[in-house]
């Protein structure tokens, strides 16, 4: 049977039921609201849930056949995802943008190339390197090795990362912003060349998974129903 991974909860989980009901596929949760089954009427599909940040290890290791999570997630959690996944449709939700950020009183620096500039001014000053906070560190390091910037350390935050700069704990920060609201509370500003990605809520499909006969056979259907 071909399974479907599908957010667990929050902001991603329901717009994802919305996004099949819309296709008229009936994603349900049986049980209690605290209870991570459920359940597709309309086609032959098991349904997982899981936790977003899990979907695109899933999909990697083959155990789900589609997953639902965010872009930035399959991207920063698998070594070449572009091998192991293959995106089918962008659900037009869960919109965030990963983004490089420094502290609004840095009136010098505004791009990339002033960054650099900062950062090797920084190391001089100081003796040890320009700190980055963030949770995304592979797209971060891609990012910034693109675009030649070298002479920084990423410092690992897995929350409240805006507040870094404030506690003294890194200079400045990637992170995702939605509203751009946590960005101004905390005197951050974004770089004007600091978008790393633009995130949405994607369909996957998993290229190493059992594509049975009869699991081709419902993403056949399913791709019908997308088009
Ligand atoms: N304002 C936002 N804040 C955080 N994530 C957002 C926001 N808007 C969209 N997203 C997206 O939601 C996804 C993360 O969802 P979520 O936080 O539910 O996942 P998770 O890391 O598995 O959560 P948890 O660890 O709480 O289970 C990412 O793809 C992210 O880009
Ligand atoms: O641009 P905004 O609309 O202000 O949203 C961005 C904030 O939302 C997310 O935090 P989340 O609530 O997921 O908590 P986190 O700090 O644990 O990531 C993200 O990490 C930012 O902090």
């Amino acid at each position: 049977m071909l399974r479907l991974g599908v957010p667990s909860k929050g902001r991603l989980m329901d717009k994802t039921f919305d996004w099949f009901g819309k296709r008229g596929l009936t994603l349900t949760r049986s049980g209690s609201d605290r209870e991570y089954a459920g359940h597709v009427e309309g086609a032959d599909i098991a349904l997982v849930m899981l936790s977003a940040g899990e979907i695109p290890r899933e999909l990697a290791a083959g155990r789900i056949h589609l997953g639902v999570t965010g872009s930035d997630l399959v991207r920063e959690r698998l070594t070449r995802w572009d091998t192991r996944v293959k995106a089918l449709a962008p659900m037009g939700f869960g919109h965030a943008d990963l983004i490089l950020a420094v502290p609004k009183v840095w009136i010098d620096v505004d791009t990339l190339d002033d960054l650099d500039a900062a950062c090797a001014q920084f190391r001089a000053t100081h003796g040890h390197r320009l700190r980055i906070a963030t949770k995304y560190h592979r797209l971060v390091r891609d990012f910034l090795r693109q675009n030649g910037v070298a002479d920084y350390q990423l410092v690992d935050s897995q929350g409240a990362t805006e507040g870094t700069v404030l506690n003294h704990t890194a200079e400045a920060i990637a992170d995702i912003t939605s509203t751009g609201e946590t960005m101004r509370a905390n005197h951050l500003k974004v770089l004007d060349d600091g978008l790393i990605h633009a995130s949405q809520a994607t369909l996957f499909r998993a290229l190493d998974a059992p594509w049975d006969k009869a699991a081709k056979a419902v993403l056949e259907d399913l791709r019908e129903r997308l088009a």
